[in-house]
């Protein structure tokens, strides 16, 4: 094993350094006094141990010890069962191996000529230890002698006698922390610590100093790693001692602070110069170099470099994490008040129930046998017509449509079947029929063929399915069921943006309906929250109950679902603002993403002070897009593109639905940015390919059928199906529950082209404007701070009053750092004004 070690120069150290332990005696006679230390030390342990074990045989013989013929069992003799007898038995029981520990480190510690004060404080504290574990040992296990012995015997009935059990209990628990707190430097915070990290315990709380292990082979040279630095906590590790060591190469003598290192055979020399203080986290020793170090290989069997001045010992010390004041502060704040809860404000909030969603007569499969016999025949018989064998055919019943995995002969080229599909389709004489040629995964090839009486889905059955209430998702979406009958969860965090096409009449807004549903049943009004774009103003209507617990709203707007197309301008561009305030908030919590944001929130880790504060997902929903590119164009295409590339990471998803999925309202900004995407059936096959780049849309049903992607594979959905009636219970119930006082309110966003419109038409202008205009003419300074100031108001509509003065002229041109001037000198020349603008109108 490859043993490396550091040197280090302790520069400072050398002058302080105190009375060495015995530093006069000549080097052999100290390596004399070592060896019979260490060999004292471990004839104690053998004795104790062979006591231990065979000890009361020879308790009896013990008076005649003097006598040659008498035979005891100890493993060193007569004098080994002596010694343990009086050590063991008549003294300190088990605790006694301090001796033998105590033997040996002094031995080790007189080699190294280590400071006397350290070896005077090991063994201070092997002595406490002893008594300690002696009188615990003996209060706890009185009924065995041996490991107590006869001193933590008599302690015990002496403490007991004068203080009873509970106050000798006390007595033992008082000095074990004394041990606790002195010895390895334990503090109250380092046992909170502790109980929170049981497994990491042991290693924080070790104790200072230990001496290294001596590899005796290697003629009393030492394996020494040892680094310094100024943290508190340190570790003392025992290095074990190295394989045998081979032919030494002797250094130059070295100075006493240098480290030495110790290299096995087989290992490159690492020549080391002396190192700066280093700090060391590991354990492992880590070779530490001030220069380059220089690894030779052409000295494959070179020895070890070897310091020949001993060295006291070895010292790792593990820098503790420093925990930072912000932290501190946020522990103790979840210890007073646990973590944040951001359902607080509305406590009392009660999910909608299960029994809101109506149960549907026509829901649940039913396995028509006939039909499914009828169908396979049908497949077969057109195939064989074609010279297509099948070797097997299986059936899978969906809701809506069966699923046939063939497996056909050997040697029929996939390709062949593909180009089948119209004709197949036509011998089925059934519309909606597709085919997978191969079913991704399964080596098979599907046709899915549609069932004469479909089933319908309710959106019932998919919210109380275990997969949708297991569902640990940010924000889980219970589409509907796949081909195979399995709810089909997503997670709309991870889509992160869906777009949804189809023809009028499809499913659409039921799938818009059965995504929202899901998201009520999931998420608390705190959680996430909805902007709704309804353009034709009848589709999301029913949303309106739950504007105060789950909507988002332009400030000043009064209703939360948007239909106007020039508000939906200004909601996009708030929520682009929106966007960019996250952002900053996340930099300024040094997190990645929403997740991690509100997780710090949560911990109180974040200052509410400093403008943080919990962040809701918001939803996007907008119903109808082509509508709104037709009439908007660009303007709608940039903010939904931006927070479509960047919005995923601060929690905003958007949600498109369009009947025209023509490349001009599907252009190809938008569908970079919209992986997920959701296809009702279309009209035609170029619809397909525009929503999800392959045909199969055209194919569909219709009445919720769909197809689900989300990059790669498709898979057949059928949807979840809510009734309007459904819809209106459930945000009936939410509604009528306590509310926030109103809607999330974005940002406020004042568009280029509003400001200038309220410029010229003096109708629109601020209520404020009059006062706003007295303000600025008597301070004959016009800025927009000192409106807010003096109105209260915020900056953006200060700032609009201040566009709108310039517009009416009362304020000069904006002017860089300095304040606009002021046209109108006093009052009564801005009663003037004002007088003579109404006349003019
Ligand atoms: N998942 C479904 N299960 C069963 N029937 C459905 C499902 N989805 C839709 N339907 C049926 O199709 C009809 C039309 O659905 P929907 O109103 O969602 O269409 P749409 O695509 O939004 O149409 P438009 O774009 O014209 O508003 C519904 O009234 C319903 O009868």
């Amino acid at each position: 094993m490859e043993k490396e070690s550091t040197t280090n120069k302790k520069t400072t150290k050398a002058k302080s350094e105190p009375k060495k332990f015995d530093t006069t005696i000549h080097v052999n006679s100290r390596f004399l006094i070592t060896i019979l230390l260490i060999i004292s030390g471990i004839a104690l342990t053998l004795s104790f141990l062979s006591y231990m074990i065979t000890g009361v045989e020879d308790q009896s013989n013990l008076e005649l010890i003097g006598d040659r013929q008498i035979e005891v069992s100890n493993w060193l003799g007569k004098v080994g069962a002596y010694l343990a007898h009086l050590f063991v038995y008549q003294g300190f029981g088990v605790a006694s191996f301090f001796f033998a520990k105590m033997l040996v480190h002094s031995g080790i510690y007189a080699f190294f000529t280590i400071p006397a004060r350290r070896i005077k404080k090991v063994i201070f504290w092997d002595l406490f230890s002893m008594l300690l574990l002696s009188v615990f040992l003996g209060f706890f296990w009185s009924s065995n002698p041996l490991l107590g012995g006869t001193v933590g015997y008599e302690l015990n009935l002496y403490f007991v006698d004068y203080l009873g059990t509970a106050g000798t209990v006390l007595l033992l628990f008082f000095f074990a922390l004394v041990f606790a707190l002195f010895r390895f430097k334990l503090s109250p915070a380092a046992i909170r610590q502790g109980l929170e990290n049981i497994p990491s315990l042991f290693s924080k709380f070790k104790k200072k100093h230990i001496e290294t292990p001596v590899d005796f082979d290697n003629g009393g040279n030492v394996d020494t790693v040892e680094t310094q630095t100024n943290v508190t906590e340190t570790i003392e590790t025992p290095i074990s001692p190295v394989n045998p060591v081979v032919p030494v190469r002797q250094t130059p003598p070295v100075k006493e602070e240098d480290f030495s290192v110790y290299v096995a055979p087989e290992a490159p020399v690492v020549e080391l110069s002396t190192s700066p203080i280093v700090e060391q986290k590991d354990i492992k020793p880590t070779i530490l170099h001030s220069s380059e170090p220089s690894i030779n290989p052409k000295k494959d069997h070179i020895a070890p470099v070897v310091d020949n001045t001993p060295k006291n010992d070895f010292v790792i010390e593990e820098v503790k994490e420093e925990g930072s004041l912000e932290e501190n502060l946020a522990a103790r704040l979840v210890q007073d008040f646990g973590e944040f809860d951001p359902t607080l404000d509305l406590s009392n909030y009660q999910f909608p129930s299960i029994e809101l969603l109506k149960e549907y007569s026509g829901s649940g499969i039913t396995i028509n046998q006939e039909e499914l016999e009828e169908n396979k025949n049908r497949i077969v018989d057109t195939l064989r017509n074609y010279k297509i064998e099948i070797a097997q055919i299986k059936a899978t019943v969906g809701p809506t449509v069966t699923l046939y995995e063939i497996v056909p002969e050997a040697g029929i080229r996939i390709s062949k079947i593909k180009n089948l599909e119209d004709d197949i389709a036509l011998s089925l004489s059934a519309l909606g029929i597709r085919i997978i040629a191969p079913i991704p995964g399964r080596g098979t090839i599907g046709i899915e063929v549609p069932n004469n009486n479909p089933s319908i889905v309710s959106m019932r059955s998919v919210i109380a399915s275990p997969k949708f209430q297991s569902a640990e998702m940010e924000l889980p979406v219970a589409l509907g069921k796949t081909i195979s009958n399995e709810t089909f969860v997503v997670d709309l965090a991870k889509m992160p943006h869906l777009l949804m096409a189809g023809a009028t009449g499809q499913g659409k807004s039921v799938g818009l309906n059965a995504l929202l549903t899901s998201l009520l049943y999931k998420k608390h009004p705190a959680e996430v929250k909805f902007v709704l774009v309804d353009p034709k103003k009848v589709e999301l209507t029913l949303f309106n109950k739950i504007e105060r617990h789950y909507l988002a709203k332009l400030p000043n707007s009064e209703d939360a679902i948007i239909t106007d197309n020039t508000k939906v301008i200004n909601t996009l561009n708030s929520l682009c603002i929106e966007m960019d305030n996250r952002y900053s908030l996340l930099k300024d919590a040094m997190v990645r993403n929403i997740k991690e944001y509100n997780e710090k929130f949560r911990q109180r880790k974040l200052n509410p002070e400093n403008g943080h504060h919990f962040l809701p997902y918001i939803v996007l929903v907008v119903d109808e897009f082509a509508d709104l590119i037709m009439t908007a164009g660009k303007e709608v295409e940039t903010p939904i593109a931006r927070l479509a590339q960047l919005a995923r990471a601060i929690g905003i998803h958007l949600i498109i639905a369009t009947q025209r999925p023509s490349v001009n309202v599907i252009t190809g900004i938008i569908k970079a940015n919209f992986p997920a995407r959701v296809a009702f059936r279309v009209t035609s096959k170029i619809d397909s390919r525009t929503i999800l780049d392959q045909q199969g849309a055209d194919q569909l049903i219709g009445r919720g059928d769909m197809l689900y992607t989300q990059g790669n594979d498709l898979v057949r959905v059928q949807c979840a199906f809510v009734d309007t009636p459904e819809v209106e219970k459930l945000t009936e119930y939410i509604g009528s529950q306590k509310a926030y006082p109103e809607a999330y309110i974005l940002p406020e966003y004042v568009g280029e082209e509003g400001s200038s419109n309220l410029d010229i038409d003096i109708s629109e202008r601020d209520p404020l404007f009059k006062e706003a205009a007295g303000i600025i003419v008597t301070a004959q300074q016009g800025s927009a701070s000192l409106l807010q100031r003096k109105l209260k108001l915020g900056y953006n509509r200060a700032g609009r009053l201040i566009d709108q003065l310039e517009a009416a002229g009362i304020v000069g041109p904006f002017e860089g750092s300095k304040a606009r001037s002021v046209n109108v000198p006093d009052l009564i020349a801005l009663d003037q004004f004002f007088d003579s603008e109404e006349n003019n109108n």
